[in-house]
């Protein structure tokens, strides 16, 4: 998988934002750290403040020292990093500015353009418009999309119409950067690979499937974006769908571009409206309120910088949703996501049936059902947990609930866990999309989304309140209770 990348300029738009210092260069770093970029690879900036060369080299060099805390700046990668990096300075609104970018990155013979955008949405047209002018849209060029793509279904239809003026699909690479993470790349693995989940993933032996994707933080000074979002639309639409995607598709017959996106299209093809009669049961959203998250006091979302007080966004979403297919007939999938969660902790909870009968019903009432416990991050690892016999001479076999434990850390120690966006650029430079996002995805997924948000509109009642550092509005307990089940952390 990790072959080097053929010889690109990567042309990274908005160059000098958060997502590019914090993210993107330290990923292009690594990417250099471990020889994967072409020794002719450039990488160009693009934004629109006016800075030398020199200037530009010295900011980059102090976002890698500010962000690459674990991992100081090696001086010999930097000296090849700094030689493939230039700037160009271009207001991206401004068509005849693009000309300048064709200057330093003339689309040319044994060179693949890569532009990422990484500004707001909202100028993705116009930067799709400017490439084109100046040529930088022909084959082999790509585009790599950040999100949001779009704010509904409308509106992320208008934004593929536009690409796609410009560029075909095979050039697009939308981002949703858990495809990158390599836990839910190992879910591949995990399901394909070994025979006792491929054969037993299924409404025959599964009772039901929770996936959580809790987070400490806040809306970290994002207020204008995340206040229009919200989570459902911020982690629901993207993150948690495309893991939900991968664990309920049907297997792919190669692992290709092609049969990934086809079986993950069919599900969410196949998830379940959730509509204003089902809405009340099947949704909880909830807003912080002050609390404490770990042991500093958070402040309420209405109370953080830029907030508008009569804002009813949701940092938290719960719901129930089933995948109307013959696999997973009569198995539901909860979904649970939020911000001021008590830790961060994203994960798979596959509860599997209990046994039909319980023949040591004299030393336990009640057969626990197994679990396999995908910990997609952080403590990145698998744990499946099941009965045994504790170990004694007594007449009554006793029986103990325990689990067998793999951390991907102690499993895998001498390998490094790279960031979600240095595969991503890499498979992006080898000009491989199964770990993108298509555009049928992008708009089934919205498509899904907009109907809860219709619904939610029909009903009174907003989110509900819970403190920062808990679990989010009892309702969410509830959503489970009424089915006879529990969320992972209160098992
Ligand atoms: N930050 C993050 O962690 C994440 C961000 N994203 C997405 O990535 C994108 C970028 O986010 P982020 O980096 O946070 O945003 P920032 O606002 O920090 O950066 C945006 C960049 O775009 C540039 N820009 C804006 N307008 C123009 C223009 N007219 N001409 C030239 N350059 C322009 C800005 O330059 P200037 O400094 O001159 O304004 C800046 O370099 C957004 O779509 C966001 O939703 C997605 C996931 C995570
Ligand atoms: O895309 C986003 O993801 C982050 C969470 O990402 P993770 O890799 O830390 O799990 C979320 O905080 C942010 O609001 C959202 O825009």
């Amino acid at each position: 998988m990790t072959s080097s990348a053929a010889c690109c300029d990567l042309i990274l738009f908005g160059a000098l934002g958060d997502l590019a210092r914090r993210k993107l260069l330290p990923a292009m770093y690594q990417l250099e750290k471990s020889g994967l970029l072409h020794a002719d690879a450039r990488i160009i900036g693009v934004a629109r403040d006016s800075l030398t060369d020199a200037a530009f080299k010295q900011q980059v060099l102090e976002s890698l020292q500010q962000f690459m805390t674990k991992d100081p700046v090696d001086e010999e990668i930097w000296q090849r990093f700094v030689g493939k990096l230039q700037y160009c300075e271009i207001d991206l609104s401004d068509l005849s500015a693009y000309d300048a970018l064709a200057k330093v990155a003339p689309l040319t013979k044994g060179r693949t353009p890569i532009s990422y955008f990484a500004t707001p949405p909202a100028l993705f047209p116009l930067i799709c418009d400017g490439l084109a002018r100046v040529g930088l849209n022909q084959q082999p060029s790509r585009v790599v999309l950040e999100k949001p793509l779009g704010h509904d279904f409308k509106s992320s239809q208008k934004i593929n119409n536009h690409v796609a003026q410009h560029f075909d699909e095979s050039q697009i690479y939308r981002i949703d950067h858990y495809l990158g993470k390599e836990t839910v790349l190992n879910l591949l693995a995990l399901r394909f690979a070994n025979s006792i989940f491929a054969d037993h993933w299924s409404h025959n032996t599964i009772d039901h499937i929770q996936i959580t994707a809790a987070e400490q933080v806040g809306v970290e000074g994002r207020w204008s974006y995340y206040d229009d979002a919200g989570q459902l639309r911020d982690m629901v639409q993207n993150h948690l769908l495309q893991v939900l995607s991968l664990i309920a598709m049907e297997p792919p017959s190669r692992l290709d571009t092609e049969c990934i996106r086809e079986e993950k299209l069919k599900v969410l093809r196949s998830l379940r409206p959730i509509t204003d009669r089902n809405v009340d049961e099947d949704t909880v959203r909830g807003q912080y309120t002050k609390g404490f998250v770990g042991d500093k006091t958070a402040p309420g979302y209405l109370e953080e910088k830029g907030a508008r007080q009569d804002s009813n966004t949701e940092t938290f979403v719960a719901l129930k949703t089933h995948i109307d297919n013959w696999r997973w007939s009569g198995v539901p999938f909860y979904l649970r996501t939020g911000k001021r969660m008590p830790q961060k902790r994203t994960e798979v909870v596959i509860t599997f049936k209990r046994q039909p009968h319980n023949i040591f019903h004299e030393t336990v009432a009640q057969l626990p059902p197994n679990r396999l416990i995908i910990r997609l991050q952080p403590d990145e690892g698998v744990e499946i947990q099941m009965m045994n016999k504790v170990p004694g001479l007594g007449k009554k076999m006793q029986l103990k609930p325990t689990t067998l434990d793999l951390s991907f850390y102690e499993t895998f120690e001498d390998k490094r866990i790279a960031d979600a966006y240095e595969r991503l650029l890499l498979e992006a430079m080898q000009g491989n999309q199964y770990l993108f996002v298509s555009r049928d995805e992008v708009e089934y997924a919205w498509r899904w989304i907009d109907g809860i948000r219709a619904a939610w509109e029909q009903v009174a009642e907003g989110p509900r309140s819970y403190q920062a550092g808990t679990w989010g509005p009892s309702a969410s307990v509830t959503l489970l209770a009424q089915d006879g089940r529990e969320w992972d952390d209160d098992a």
